[in-house]
């Protein structure tokens, strides 16, 4: 069962603006939970690829690292938080965020994995550790 923090159940989209009542965005775009999750590593290269990621067309990335799954303050807020955080996104294109330091964190896996098993979580390890 997908995890629900806050006794709220797992949305998977956003309501719709208030003042909207169609369903969505007058666009037609909608937040989403992620997709795709960049979870580090820091000093990765992990700007340089969600920006490289959302020069395709099918991928939309959250602008700020939201920190939801490391940060119990963030975390306590629920999945209806973490989905407000999202941009707008078309219903065919891939939400992304990352935020490096998921990756150092023990209890960021189970959590990732309760709200998506099948989720895809990145990890970049190239850069050289001298620079
Ligand atoms: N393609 C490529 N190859 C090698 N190095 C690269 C590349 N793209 C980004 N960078 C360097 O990665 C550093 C930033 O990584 P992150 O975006 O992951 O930083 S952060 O953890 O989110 O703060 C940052 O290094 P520093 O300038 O030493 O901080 C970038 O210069």
């Amino acid at each position: 069962r997908p995890l629900a923090p806050g006794g709220s159940s797992l949305p998977g989209t956003a309501s719709p603006p208030a003042d909207n009542g169609t369903g969505g965005h007058p666009n037609g775009t909608l937040q989403q939970l992620p997709q795709i999750i960049i979870i580090g590593v820091r000093k990765g290269g992990t700007r340089a690829l969600i920006e490289m990621l959302s020069l395709h067309s099918a991928v939309v990335a959250a602008q700020n690292e939201v920190h939801f799954f490391d940060w119990e303050s963030h975390f306590q807020r629920g999945l209806s938080w973490y989905l407000s955080q999202m941009p707008y996104a078309f219903p065919d294109q891939l939400t992304v965020e990352k935020t490096p330091a998921y990756f150092t964190s023990p209890k960021v896996p189970k959590r990732i994995y309760q709200m998506n098993p099948n989720i895809k979580p990145l990890a970049l390890f190239s850069k050289h550790p001298a620079l």
